[in-house]
């Protein structure tokens, strides 16, 4: 029975090597490594093979099941919110979970002296950054009076040196409760294949079932916390990406205090010009009228001047009057491109102020020059008006044959430029403002009307703005002066009695409520009669200074600079003048002599 004689160990053999085989297909190196053993440690895989077997197919069992369970609960069970880091949520969420009690009890944080640590840009977020915040506890009631500024100035010292910790959640996943719900934050770094990135987070916020109401609750709240922080204060954002090769954004750098538009010194037509038309543009019933009448629904401003004549100075303080976002971009950087500058104009929220500044220098005015001469006649050069005669056609065509022979490798085109501003995919109900030293370089198409609606030419300062200018530094303003808050003390201290009842024991005619009424009122008096002689004698002063400073030859910001420097003292300001304005012309004629 040969036939039948079976030996174990080639049959053994047998098996190995086909099982050897398929296994080596699904498993690559199985063969050498199962070699390895057996030659080496006198173990035969084989042996266990079944069992190997067995182990595998229930650990992929094991791994399917898991993943499949946890995809069900994923999209059955759970609701998820995802935060993307250059969004403005991430934001708000950080602010908001770095102030939740929560946050004192985990075990891992990251630490840090801002909320939003990633963010590269000076942005105050804290209030504890808020320089404003220290100006108002000086000015607080009961702060000024006995507390020397040496003492002040040592707290707010201090207190620089001990910013306070702020405490976000670390990579990875944490519980924590939100009204009586327990919900799970997953912070995560998303791998990314640039090199330069150093900072790529996603937030994933869920909770238990399918009603995704708490996780908005949530956020909404955290947007109200985040917002109301910022008051009335005007938010910056500037143009700006995280690493180089990454996509534009909007990035907030900083909320500053509202600038008032009477600080701004222009002709006041001029001004209440450029404020009226704002407003009729916001006016609801504007953009009505816009789409009724198929026009696109944009506005755009020209503000024009020598350097430091107050045009930044004004776009601020119309931000701040129609508490409007600023966006401030930098055309001249070279590495925003065309696909970029459209990308962040469709980012700009509905209403809001663009602030274009200096376009004369981004390197886009001479690209279309010449070509605007070839289209214009050469009579009407020169004339003002003249810009609207160039037939539309003419122009865009224009564009496309100079842009494609002018065409940088890097930076934006004219072209670029007039696209997002009003092209047929540009923005719509955004203001926007655009700066210019130099505005006889600025290419026609560029200034025509439906891009440039309305220009406003900034001078050097007249005599009456130099007066106004003198008048507004030394003129007393609310909280400039401790009387106005020690008025304003006893009138509040009044309230606060009054409010809780308090009365001198019976007996006495007159309440201490009534006591301190009287004595806020007459110190109020006081205070109204000092204002007046005040203001007479600034007046004065005032007109003493601009007899000396010559008209029409320096900018508000040159005089703003001197005047600085004679804060408190006006009439060492006007005894100087002479002598500043002499050294002031001889530091100009050098300049230009030097520039020659
Ligand atoms: N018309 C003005 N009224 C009040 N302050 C002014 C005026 N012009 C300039 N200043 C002061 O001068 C400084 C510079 O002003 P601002 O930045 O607005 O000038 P600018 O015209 O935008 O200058 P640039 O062209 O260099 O950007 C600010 O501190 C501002 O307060």
């Amino acid at each position: 029975m040969e036939f039948n004689h079976t030996n174990p160990q080639s049959d053994r053999a047998g098996i190995s090597s086909s099982e050897t085989a398929m296994l080596e297909a699904l498993i690559p190196g199985y063969a050498l490594f199962s070699r390895f053993l057996l030659s080496y440690l006198q173990i035969d895989l084989t042996v266990y093979l079944q069992q190997l077997v067995v182990l595998v197919v229930f650990g992929a069992a094991i791994k399917y099941t898991v993943g499949y369970i946890s995809d069900f609960v994923k999209e059955y069970l759970v609701s998820t919110a995802e935060i993307r880091l250059d969004d403005e949520t991430f934001n708000y969420f950080m602010y908001w979970i770095s102030r939740q009690p929560h946050m004192r009890r985990t075990n891992r944080f990251v630490a840090g002296v801002k909320s939003n640590g990633y963010c590269s840009e000076s942005e105050d977020s804290d209030d504890d950054d808020n320089p404003d915040k220290d100006a108002g506890e000086w000015d607080e009631p009961g702060s000024t009076e006995g507390v020397s500024f040496d003492e002040y100035w040592a707290k707010v010292i201090s207190r620089d040196k001990y910013k306070p910790l702020r405490f976000t959640p670390s990579q990875g996943r944490h519980i924590f409760w939100y009204k009586n719900r327990p919900l799970m934050l997953e912070r995560r770094h998303q791998t990314s294949s640039h090199r330069y990135v150093l900072n790529n987070e996603r937030l994933y916020l869920s909770c238990l079932g399918r009603d995704a109401s708490i996780l908005r609750t949530v956020l909404n709240e955290a947007q109200q916390a985040y917002v109301q922080r910022d008051g009335n204060r005007t938010i910056i954002y500037r143009g700006h990406r995280y690493y180089s090769g990454g996509s534009w954004n909007w990035t907030r750098c900083m909320a500053r205090s509202p600038r008032p538009l009477s600080t701004v010194v222009l002709d006041p037509e001029q001004k209440q010009d450029f404020i009226d038309d704002i407003k009729e543009y916001l006016h609801p019933r504007t953009r009505r009228w816009y789409s009724n009448r198929g026009i696109p629904y944009r506005r755009g401003y020209l503000l024009h001047g020598p350097p430091g004549t107050g045009k930044t100075s004004l776009c601020f303080a119309a931000a701040g009057l129609f508490g409007l976002k600023l966006y401030l971009l930098n055309l001249n950087s070279r590495a925003l491109d065309e696909d970029s500058l459209a990308s962040l104009f469709s980012e700009l929220p509905n209403r809001c102020i663009v602030l274009l500044e200096d376009v004369d220098t981004a390197g886009i005015t001479q690209t279309r020059g010449k070509t605007i001469a070839d289209v214009k006649p050469k009579d009407d050069e020169g004339e003002e008006g003249d810009i609207e005669e160039i037939p539309e056609e003419a122009v865009d065509a224009v564009v496309v044959d100079e842009v494609a022979s002018t065409a940088k490798p890097d930076g934006i085109t004219l072209s670029g430029l007039l696209n997002v501003i009003d092209g047929v995919a540009a923005s719509e109900g955004r203001i926007l403002v655009m700066t210019s030293n130099h505005p006889e370089k600025l290419d026609a198409a560029l200034l025509r009307p439906g891009r440039v609606d309305l220009s406003i030419a900034f001078g050097y300062t007249s005599q009456e703005a130099i007066e106004e200018l003198f008048t507004s530094i030394y003129m007393a303003m609310d909280g400039d002066s401790p009387r106005t808050s020690a008025a304003q003390r006893l009138s509040n201290e009044h309230a606060k009695l009054k409010i809780a009842g308090v009365s001198i024991p019976n007996g006495h005619k007159r309440t201490k409520s009534q006591e301190l009424l009287e004595k806020a009122k007459s110190e109020e008096k006081a205070h109204q009669s000092y204002l007046k002689e005040l203001r007479l004698r600034i007046n004065i002063l005032a007109k003493e200074f601009a007899s000396i400073v010559p008209p029409d030859e320096f900018t508000a910001a040159e005089i703003q600079g001197y005047l600085l420097n004679h804060k408190s003292t006006p009439e060492a300001a006007i005894k100087g003048a002479g002598t500043w304005v002499h050294a002031l012309r001889e530091k100009k004629k050098a300049r230009e002599e030097k520039n020659v």
